[in-house]
């Protein structure tokens, strides 16, 4: 759908440069959703892979985030396997709707209520990263990080529109949840893609 060279706004990443790919189609459903341009497969024209890569090159930074729209409904083993021939390091942001595919350094988990993670994926994030609504979703974020390897970092981020609302309940969430950590979508602050 896009390509774009910004700094990466979420999660453990965050405020590091790096190259995204945002690949389009999305069949999840989140009424929420920032980017729901990218949900239809068949708006955006289909770009070779090493072009995309070459393209991507261009910039100094050597760390590719593959997102979407969900990545995982397309297989991403060769784009993982040219990204890694560039030397770049490959990270993916998914809901985990569908199965990996590719091979991965850093795997950012966001669970959604409207279709249900793969199995595969809990013991392969490296990041779980739950998007706060309303204040039941605290609950909903504990049955995840029940669920990861012991290792997963976990993140807690409000959802952009409930920010003003979610934001004190998060911090006070956190300081009596110390495993969890806030994730801002600093990108937004700063209006840069
Ligand atoms: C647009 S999604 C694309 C990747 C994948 N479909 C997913 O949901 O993880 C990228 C990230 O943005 C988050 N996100 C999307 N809309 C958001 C919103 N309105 N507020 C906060 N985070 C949002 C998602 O949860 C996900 O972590
Ligand atoms: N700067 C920036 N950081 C991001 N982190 C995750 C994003 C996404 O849409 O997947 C995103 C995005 O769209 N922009
Ligand atoms: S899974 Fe990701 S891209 Fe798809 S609707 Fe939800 S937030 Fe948007
Ligand atoms: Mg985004």
């Amino acid at each position: 759908m896009e390509a774009f060279y910004t700094i990466q706004g979420e999660g453990f990443y965050q405020g590091n440069a790096a190259y995204f790919i945002r690949l389009g189609g999305c069949d999840v459903g989140c009424h929420w959703c920032d980017v729901k341009e990218s949900w239809d497969m068949d708006a955006h024209p289909k770009v070779e892979i090493k072009q995309i890569v070459e393209e991507a090159a261009k910039y100094p930074g050597r760390m590719a985030v593959v997102t979407g729209g969900e990545p995982l409904m397309h297989n991403l083993d060769l784009l993982c396997e040219t990204l890694h021939t560039y030397g770049f390091r490959n990270n993916i942001e998914t809901s985990g709707a569908y199965p990996l595919s590719g091979k991965w350094d850093w795997i950012c988990f966001s669970p959604k209520k409207f279709k249900v993670p793969h199995q595969g994926i809990y013991a392969q994030a490296h990041e779980l990263k739950v998007i706060i609504y309303n204040k039941s979703d605290f609950a909903w974020a504990e049955d995840f990080a029940d669920r990861m390897n012991p290792a997963c970092k976990l993140f807690l981020q409000p959802e952009w529109s409930r920010s003003k609302e979610m934001l004190p309940l998060i911090v006070e969430y956190i300081k009596s949840n110390p495993k969890w950590e806030v994730s801002l979508q600093i990108h937004k602050y700063m209006n840069i893609p």
